[in-house]
C-alpha cells in the first residue's frame, strides 16, 4: 500500500459524502439496520473507518450511535447487514471473540465492577485474551506464567495510566476521569487494533480532560484505530482526524471536523432532532443557538 493512503494521509483526498469510501479501511460496513418496536435506531447504508487514525461518531440524542456500537461488537444483534474487520467477516461473532480479533469496546463502570478493586478489573479486561484450552490446561506452570503475565501487564498500563496508587481501592471510589482511565487502560489488556470508547469525556472534570485527550492521541500515535462516540464537541474537534455525523439512524455526513461543524446537513441534523414537537418562533431560535453552542463547543 502506498504510504499516501495510509492513516491520517490517506483522508486527504476522501470526499465528505455519507458512507465514503476510504483508501485503507479497517472496518467496512453494509446495510447495517436494527430497529426496536416500529422505529430504526441504526439504518447504516455503508460505512467505512480508516485504520490508524480517530474518528469520532457524533450525532443528536437518539441517532443510533450506540446501538452501531453495540451492534459492531457483538453486543446486539441487526436485523440484516454484514460487517468485516480487517477483511474478514465479523458480522454475528460473538462479543469475546470480536474482542479477542482486536476490536474492543470500553464500558461505563457498572455497580458489580465498582465493587471490584482497580487491579481485579484490569485482570477482568483480559479475559477476552485467555484461550479455552487454559481452563482446562493439566498444567499449573502454564496457568500461572499466564497469570504473571496479565498481572505484569495491567501493572504496566496501570502506571501509564496513573492510576497505579489506586492499585488496591474499589473502582467505585474513583473520580470520574480515573474512571475514564480506567476504561481505556482495561481495554488496553487484549492490546486490540481497534479501540471504540464510549463517551471518554462524559463526567470529566477539566483539569483531567487535557489528560484524556494526551491518552487517546497516544492510541492513535502507537498504531491503534481510535472510533469515540462524544457529545463533547471540544473533544471532537481537538483530537478527530475524522467525524462521521448520524442522524435518526443514518449516516448523513461525514469530513474533517471543521468541515463537519460547517456543514449545514449537521446543523439541520442537530435541529432535525427536535422537530418532533412544534415550535413557536421563540423556542426554534433557542434551539437553534443550543444547537450552534454544542456544534460550536462553547458548551458543557
Ligand atoms: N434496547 C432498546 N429498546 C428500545 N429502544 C431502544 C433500545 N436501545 C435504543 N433504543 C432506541 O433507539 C434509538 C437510538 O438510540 P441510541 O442509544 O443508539 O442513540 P444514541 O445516538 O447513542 O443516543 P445518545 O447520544 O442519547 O446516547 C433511540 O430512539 C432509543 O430510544
Amino acid at each position: 500500500m502506498d504510504a499516501d493512503s495510509t492513516g491520517r494521509a490517506g483522508l486527504a483526498g476522501v470526499p465528505t459524502d455519507p458512507g465514503a469510501r476510504k483508501p485503507d479501511p479497517l472496518i467496512v460496513g453494509d446495510n447495517i439496520s436494527r430497529a426496536f418496536g416500529g422505529l430504526k435506531a441504526v439504518d447504516v447504508e455503508h460505512l467505512e473507518i480508516q485504520r490508524g487514525v480517530i474518528t469520532a461518531l457524533i450525532g443528536p440524542n437518539g441517532a443510533g450511535k450506540t446501538t452501531l456500537f453495540n451492534l459492531l461488537t457483538g453486543f446486539d444483534t441487526p436485523d440484516t447487514g454484514d460487517w468485516s474487520f480487517n477483511g474478514k467477516p465479523l458480522s454475528g461473532v460473538a462479543a469475546y471473540k470480536v474482542a479477542r480479533r482486536g476490536m474492543v469496546r470500553t464500558f461505563q463502570l457498572t455497580k458489580v465492577l465498582s465493587k471490584l478493586t482497580v487491579i481485579e478489573n484490569m485482570r477482568l479486561g483480559a479475559t477476552g485474551q485467555r484461550g479455552e484450552r487454559f481452563w482446562s490446561a493439566p498444567f499449573k506452570s502454564l496457568w500461572s506464567s499466564q497469570e504473571d503475565e496479565i498481572t505484569r501487564r495491567a501493572d504496566e498500563l496501570l502506571v501509564r495510566f496513573k492510576l497505579d496508587a489506586k492499585r488496591e481501592d474499589f473502582a467505585g471510589s474513583l473520580s470520574g476521569g480515573q474512571r475514564k482511565l480506567l476504561e481505556m487502560a482495561r481495554a488496553l489488556m487484549v492490546d486490540p487494533e481497534l479501540i471504540m470508547l464510549d463517551e471518554p469525556m462524559a463526567g470529566v472534570n477539566p483539569a483531567l480532560k487535557q489528560s484524556l485527550l494526551g491518552h487517546v492521541q497516544s492510541l492513535r500515535d502507537e498504531g491503534r484505530t481510535v472510533l469515540f462516540v462524544e457529545h463533547d464537541m471540544d473533544m471532537v474537534r481537538h483530537i478527530s482526524d475524522w467525524v462521521i455525523v448520524m442522524a435518526q439512524g443514518q449516516i448523513v455526513a461525514e469530513g474533517t471536523p471543521a468541515s463537519v461543524m460547517a456543514d449545514q446537513r449537521v446543523i439541520d441534523a442537530y435541529l432535525g432532532a427536535h422537530h418532533d414537537t412544534d415550535l413557536s418562533e421563540m423556542d426554534e431560535e433557542a434551539i437553534m443557538e443550543e444547537a450552534m453552542a454544542e456544534i460550536e463547543g462553547t458548551k458543557e
